[in-house]
C-alpha cells in the first residue's frame, strides 16, 4: 500500500510555489536567448527515442525542484512497489502488473500474494502464439473447414481502444486477415460491419475482463444471432474465442473452455493490450510482431525502473505536466503525432490517462485540495494544424503539446516524409518564438499587423523516434502508461480503479428498464423530461 502524502504539504511544493511566482511571466524566448546550451541540457536520448523538453517554461531550478518533489513523495519506492506486485490498487485490493505481461525473461518471477504470476502469463503467450499461427496458416478453421478471412473484436474501453489503436498503427505490418472492431452498442454501426462480412469465414473475439459489460455482451449476442441465422444449426464453436477473467461467465455464454484466454485482476482494462486482450493484434500482424511490441514496452519498463529520475523520460514528462497543471493552472494537454497511423493514439491515451487520474479523493480518502488529472486530447499532424492549431497559436488558453514524430518513414522512398516533418519542427518553433505582426502595403495601415502578431511562449515537448515499428510503438505506449503512474503518485491518488464510470453504468441499467416498461420514475426534472420525450416519440415496430 502506498503511503498517503499530501503533495501540497511538502517542502518541495512550497518551494515550487515560490519559484512559480518568479517564473510566471518569464518568456521562453528569453530563456533560449540567455543560454545557447539550453537544448543540450534539456533533452534525454534513450534507445531510439529523443525527448527534447527545452521548449517548456522551466529552468534548471524548476526541474531540480520537481525532482525534489518526486523524491519527497517517494516516487522511486512507488515504482518498485508496482513492479514487485504489491497491492497498490488499494481500493480494489489488487496488484498492478501490466508490466509483468511484457516480461519475456524465462528466469524471473513476480510474486503476488505468495504466487508467481509469470508462469501463467508465459503459458498464455504460448497459446496466443499457437492460435495465431494456426488461424493464419489455415489449420484452425471455420465450422466448414475454411480458413478465416475476417475477425471481429467485440469489446469496449480497454478491451477495444488499445488493440484497435495498435492494429491501426501497424498497418504496414498487417497480413491479409480483415480486422473489425465493435465497441459501441449501436446496431446501425454493427449492421454496417456485418453487411460486409462472410459469416462462414468470420472469427469472433469476445473480449471483456469482467464479461458483464452490457455493451459487449449485447453485441456478442447480436453477432451470435447473425452467425446462427446465416449458417443454420451447425457447430459454430470454433468461430468464438473469449478473453476474460471470468472464465465461468464466458463458458455460460457458450464458449468452449479451450477457446477462452485468461485475463487477470492485476491488469487494469486500459493497460491490458499486452495480454490476450491483444489477440487481435497478434492475429493482424503475426505473433512475432506482437512479441516485438511487448519487447519494446519491456525496454521502456527497464528504463522507467532503473534510470535516475532526472534522465527518466516518463518521470520528466509527468513532472512537467504536474508543473503546468498545478502551478500554471493549464487544464488540458494535447498529443499530436505526426503520423496518420497514430490517429487512434489520442483516444487510447484519453482512457489511459483520464480514467486513471480523474480522481478527487486522495489516498487517505479525503478530498484533494489541488488539481489532479489533466484533460488530454489530440489529433494527427499535419491535419490538426488545419483544424485547431489556430487556438494554440493565437488563442487565450495555453495548451502544452506533445509533438510525436519519426526520423524515418516506413517506406524509404517516401519523399513526403520531409514535408511532414518540416511541419512538425516548424510548428513547435512557431509556438515557441512567436512573431511580430507584419505589415503589408495592402493592409492600408498598422491595424492589421495586430492580428498577424503571435506572442509565442507556448510550451511543447518533442518526442522524436527513429521509426514507427512494433518495438518503438511498445516503447511509446509504455512511456505514457508510466507517465500516468507517476502523476498518480505525485497527486496522491489511486490511479487504478474507475468507480466513476461504474456509477453511470448502474443508472443506465435502471433507465433501460424504465424505457422498456414505459414507466418513467422520478428523476431530476431534466432527465425525466427527456425520458418522457424519448418514450413518446420513438417508433417501436
Ligand atoms: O473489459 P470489460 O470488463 O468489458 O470492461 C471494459 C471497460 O469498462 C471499464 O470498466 C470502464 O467502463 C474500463 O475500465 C474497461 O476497459
Amino acid at each position: 500500500m502506498l503511503e498517503s502524502i499530501n503533495p501540497s504539504g511538502t517542502l518541495a511544493w512550497k518551494k515550487l510555489r515560490e519559484h512559480f511566482a518568479q517564473m510566471e511571466f518569464v518568456q521562453m524566448q528569453d530563456l533560449f536567448a540567455n543560454d545557447s546550451e539550453r537544448a543540450n541540457k534539456m533533452h534525454i536520448e534513450w534507445n531510439d527515442f529523443l525527448l527534447d523538453y527545452s521548449k517548456n517554461k522551466v529552468t534548471e531550478e524548476t526541474i531540480d525542484l520537481l525532482l525534489e518533489l518526486a523524491d519527497e513523495l517517494k516516487l522511486k519506492d512507488a515504482i518498485k512497489a508496482m513492479y514487485q506486485g504489491q497491492i497498490i490498487n488499494a481500493t480494489e485490493q489488487r496488484a498492478v502488473l501490466h508490466t509483468a505481461l511484457r516480461n519475456l525473461s524465462a528466469d524471473e518471477s513476480v510474486v503476488v500474494v505468495g504466487e508467481d504470476v509469470l508462469p501463467e502469463i508465459r503459458d498464455t503467450r504460448i497459446r496466443i502464439k499457437d492460435f495465431t499461427s494456426r488461424v493464419l496458416n489455415g489449420t484452425y478453421t471455420s465450422y466448414s473447414g475454411k480458413k478465416f478471412t475476417d475477425v471481429i473484436n467485440i469489446g469496449i474501453g480497454g478491451s477495444d481502444l488499445g488493440p484497435k489503436m495498435v492494429v491501426h498503427a501497424l498497418a504496414n505490418y498487417r497480413n491479409e486477415l480483415g480486422m473489425h472492431y465493435i465497441s459501441n452498442v449501436d446496431d446501425d454501426y454493427l449492421q454496417s460491419v456485418l453487411n460486409k462480412l462472410n459469416p462462414e469465414t468470420t472469427l469472433v473475439l469476445i473480449v471483456s475482463k469482467t464479461f458483464t459489460t452490457q455493451e459487449t455482451i449485447e453485441n456478442a449476442k447480436k453477432v451470435k444471432q447473425w452467425l446462427v441465422r446465416s449458417l443454420g444449426d451447425v457447430d459454430l464453436s470454433s468461430h468464438y474465442v473469449g478473453v476474460s477473467v471470468a472464465i465461468e461467465e464466458a463458458m455460460g455464454f457458450g464458449l468452449k473452455r479451450e477457446n477462452i484466454y485468461p485475463m487477470w485482476d492485476f491488469v487494469g482494462g486500459r493497460f491490458s493490450l499486452w495480454s490476450a486482450v491483444g489477440l487481435s493484434i497478434a492475429l493482424a500482424v503475426g505473433y512475432d510482431n506482437f512479441e516485438k511490441l511487448l519487447d519494446g514496452a519491456y525496454a521502456m519498463d527497464r528504463h522507467f525502473l532503473e534510470e535516475e529520475n532526472k534522465n527518466n523520460i516518463p518521470v520528466v514528462l509527468a513532472l512537467l505536466s504536474v508543473w503546468y497543471n498545478n502551478f500554471y493552472g493549464y487544464e488540458t494537454e494535447a498529443v499530436v503525432p505526426y503520423s496518420q497511423l497514430l490517429g487512434k493514439l489520442p483516444a487510447h491515451l484519453q482512457q489511459m490517462i483520464m480514467e486513471s487520474n480523474g480522481k478527487n479523493k486522495d489516498r487517505s480518502g479525503s478530498p484533494v485540495n489541488y488539481q489532479t488529472g489533466t484533460l488530454i486530447w489530440g489529433e494527427v499532424g499535419v491535419s490538426a494544424q488545419h483544424a485547431f492549431f489556430q487556438l494554440f497559436h493565437q488563442g487565450t488558453k495555453v495548451i502544452p503539446i506533445d509533438f510525436i514524430g519519426f526520423v524515418n518513414p516506413h517506406f524509404k522512398e517516401s519523399s513526403n516524409h520531409d514535408i511532414l516533418m518540416s511541419n512538425f519542427f516548424g510548428q513547435s518553433e512557431a509556438l515557441l518564438k512567436g512573431k511580430d505582426g507584419e505589415q503589408y502595403e495592402s493592409d492600408g495601415g498598422p491595424f492589421l499587423s495586430n492580428f498577424r502578431e503571435f506572442c509565442g511562449n507556448k510550451p511543447s515537448n518533442t518526442i522524436l523516434i527513429q521509426k514507427l515499428c512494433p518495438r518503438s510503438l511498445g516503447e511509446l505506449i509504455a512511456l505514457y502508461e508510466h507517465k500516468t503512474f507517476v502523476q498518480g503518485v505525485i497527486w496522491n491518488i489511486f490511479s487504478f480503479d474507475q468507480f466513476g464510470v461504474e456509477y453511470g453504468k448502474i443508472l443506465a441499467k435502471n433507465i433501460q428498464n424504465e424505457i422498456k416498461t414505459k414507466n418513467i420514475c422520478e428523476h431530476d426534472s431534466s432527465t425525466e423530461f427527456l425520458l418522457r420525450y424519448f418514450v413518446k416519440n420513438r417508433i417501436v415496430e
